[in-house]
């Protein structure tokens, strides 16, 4: 999508691939020189970047800034450009509003309330525990990304929503492909019909033999009466498949990262395993898989800081920078597994709120806690700086974390 709006002062910042490998340096700058700056972002949209804590928190909430922009923007606003088959899928509810959002948010919350969640431990352990047994009779070098973080977060992801786990490379590489910022416009169009005739199959074949999932119970739901649409249950699918498992890779990954390059608060976290909780807390924080929330629109001018950011404009929230901000989090770049990180926007804020949260965070738990006590002697199998992060603006996940185990 291309703004063609003229209100927006000329935008000097193109978020690139040194945006993509250190995300925190451009957003330390913009947070000491303005509250909101316009950028380019690498898709070639213009948009207004907010990068302070109070000011990314408030805006999260705020119901002027707006999600559906398929109801809201005419093409005389936008040059759309988006693919149709992408923008079938993307009418999933973290990009529509009240109340389409409320119905479809309402129908899946039950599934990922902190007790639902809790009973999935022993299963979520036993997954863990396969996986380091495998590392253990492997090599002694491994990437730690192929070996535990992808396999662990989809194989839960996909068993809590009922989708065969043998067939993660597809969708992993679907939904690489949707969320990179490299990839040609053909190949983000293959990507999103696969993954749409997958889901489709997917949902026939549970109509046929219903099972004790989540799909089932959504199908349950779309047959029984008018809660949700074929086109809402599908674009369902989707989002939860992908927001549950592209961004639980990069926790753990970045996770791990953080804490191997923190040899002290490594330390401080193996002698003490009852600082889990607070050390997820702040990995989140302090190593967020998300750059910034998805993008919002205004549906009237919305002041923030000195900036009056004009109706129909794009705004994006980067709340991995709101997390570094000292104004709300002292010595706020120190990684310290101690602290309180609450307050942290690492799953965003207002009603979008992160619905698998109660899940990213005892999947975080179970994996850093059983990870960390298998091998004793982890430590990087390469300098940090050869390390690359992915051609993402919204993901900062690595591209791979080679590890040696013992
Ligand atoms: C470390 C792991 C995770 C992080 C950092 C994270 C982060 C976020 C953030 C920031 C948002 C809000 C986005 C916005 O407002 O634009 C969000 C929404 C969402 N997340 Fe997560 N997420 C994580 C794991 C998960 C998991 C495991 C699931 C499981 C299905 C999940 C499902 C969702 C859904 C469905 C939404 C949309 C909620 C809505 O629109 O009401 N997330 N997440």
């Amino acid at each position: 999508m291309v703004n063609t709006g003229g209100e927006m002062p000329l935008a000097t910042e193109r978020l690139g691939d040194s945006f993509f490998q250190d995300p925190q340096g451009l957003f330390a700058r913009l947070r000491s020189s303005a509250p909101v700056t316009p950028v380019i972002t690498p898709e070639g949209t213009r948009v207004w970047l907010v990068t302070r804590y109070e000011d990314v928190r408030a805006a999260l909430a705020d119901p002027r800034l707006a999600k559906d922009w398929v109801t809201h923007m005419t093409p005389d606003d936008f040059d759309i450009n988006v693919d149709p088959v992408q923008a079938y899928l993307d009418q999933h509810m973290l990009n529509l509003d009240p109340p389409d959002h409320t119905r479809l948010r309402r129908l899946v919350v039950k599934a990922f309330t902190p007790r639902r969640v809790a009973a999935l431990r022993p299963r979520i352990a036993a997954v863990n525990g396969e996986l380091l047994d495998a590392m253990a009779d492997g090599p002694a070098e491994t990437d730690l990304i192929e070996a535990f973080a992808f396999p662990l977060s989809v194989t839960v992801i996909c068993e809590l929503i009922g989708i065969p786990v043998g067939d993660r490379e597809s969708f992993r590489e679907w939904s690489g492909t949707l969320l990179s910022s490299r990839g040609t416009r053909e190949e983000s169009r293959a990507a999103a019909v696969d993954m749409y005739e997958y889901f489709t199959h997917m949902v026939a074949e549970r109509r046929r033999s219903p099972a004790d999932d989540l799909l089932s119970a959504l199908i349950a739901a779309r047959d029984s009466g008018d809660s949700l649409s074929e086109h809402e249950l599908l674009s369902m699918v989707f989002l939860l498949l992908v927001a549950g498992h592209e961004t639980m890779v990069n926790l753990i990954a970045s996770g791990v990262l953080a804490l191997l390059t923190h040899p002290a608060e490594l330390g401080r976290l193996r002698d003490d395993p009852s600082l889990l909780p607070s050390a997820v807390e702040e990995l989140l924080r302090y190593a967020n898989p998300l750059n910034h929330a998805t993008e919002r629109f205004t549906l009237e001018p919305v002041t923030i800081g000195d900036a009056i950011i004009p109706a129909k404009e794009w705004v994006m929230l980067a709340t991995s920078s709101a997390n570094r901000d000292a104004s709300r989090f002292a010595d706020a770049d120190r990684l310290d597994v101690g602290r309180d990180a609450s307050g942290h926007v690492g799953f965003g804020h207002g009603i979008h709120y992160c619905l698998g949260a109660p899940l990213a965070r005892l999947e975080g738990e179970i994996a850093f806690g059983m990870l960390l006590s298998r091998f004793p002697g982890l430590t990087l199998a390469v300098p940090e700086s050869s390390l690359r992060w992915r051609p993402s603006s919204l993901i900062h996940g690595l591209e791979g974390l080679p590890v040696r185990l013992r």
